[in-house]
């Protein structure tokens, strides 16, 4: 499961499913050089927080093992697909149970291979495989 997870990961390290939003600026705030007024929206983007180098070396390279190592071993605020701070997504405890779940079956009973060789991934405005995904499943016997 510890693997699973991981490569989960790193899917949404590599394609997050929510890539992007909006944060509110509640106080003047100095960040990179610019002065940030209070009030102001500001649009953070997770693909590019998510391939910084100094967090992921080498990061267009899939490689579950960057999640394998201790808990919290990446710098706070530069893995966010379930956002961060008191916004942080409520629901990802059970988003990984979820994932979890449905992989750990698929696996255990099923052998399946994709229909469309390479499917390219489109934003809808969330990443979704482009053909739907099509699979054969064939049911393993116990
Ligand atoms: C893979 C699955 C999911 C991903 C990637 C995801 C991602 C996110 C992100 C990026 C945010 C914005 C966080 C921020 O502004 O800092 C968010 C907010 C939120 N998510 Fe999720 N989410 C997922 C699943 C779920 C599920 C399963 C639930 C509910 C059962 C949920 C409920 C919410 C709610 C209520 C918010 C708003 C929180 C707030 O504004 O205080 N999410 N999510």
């Amino acid at each position: 499961m510890k693997y699973t997870w991981s490569v989960a990961q790193e899917l949404m390290r590599l394609n997050p499913p929510v890539s992007e939003t909006f944060k509110k600026i509640v106080k003047d705030t100095s960040f990179g050089g610019f002065d940030i007024p209070k009030g102001w929206q500001v649009f953070w983007l997770a693909s590019v927080t998510h391939t910084e180098k100094n967090s992921f070396p080498d990061p267009e390279r899939f490689d579950p093992s960057r999640f394998m190592g201790p808990s919290k071993s990446f710098p706070p605020f530069s893995y966010i697909p379930f956002g961060a701070g008191p916004h942080i997504c409520p629901g990802n405890e059970f988003a990984r149970v979820e994932v979890l779940l449905v992989l750990h079956h698929l696996i255990i009973n099923y052998r399946w291979s994709e229909m469309v060789p390479d499917e390219p991934i489109t934003r809808n405005p969330l990443p979704y495989p482009a053909k739907s995904l099509p699979i054969k499943l064939h049911r393993l016997e116990k």
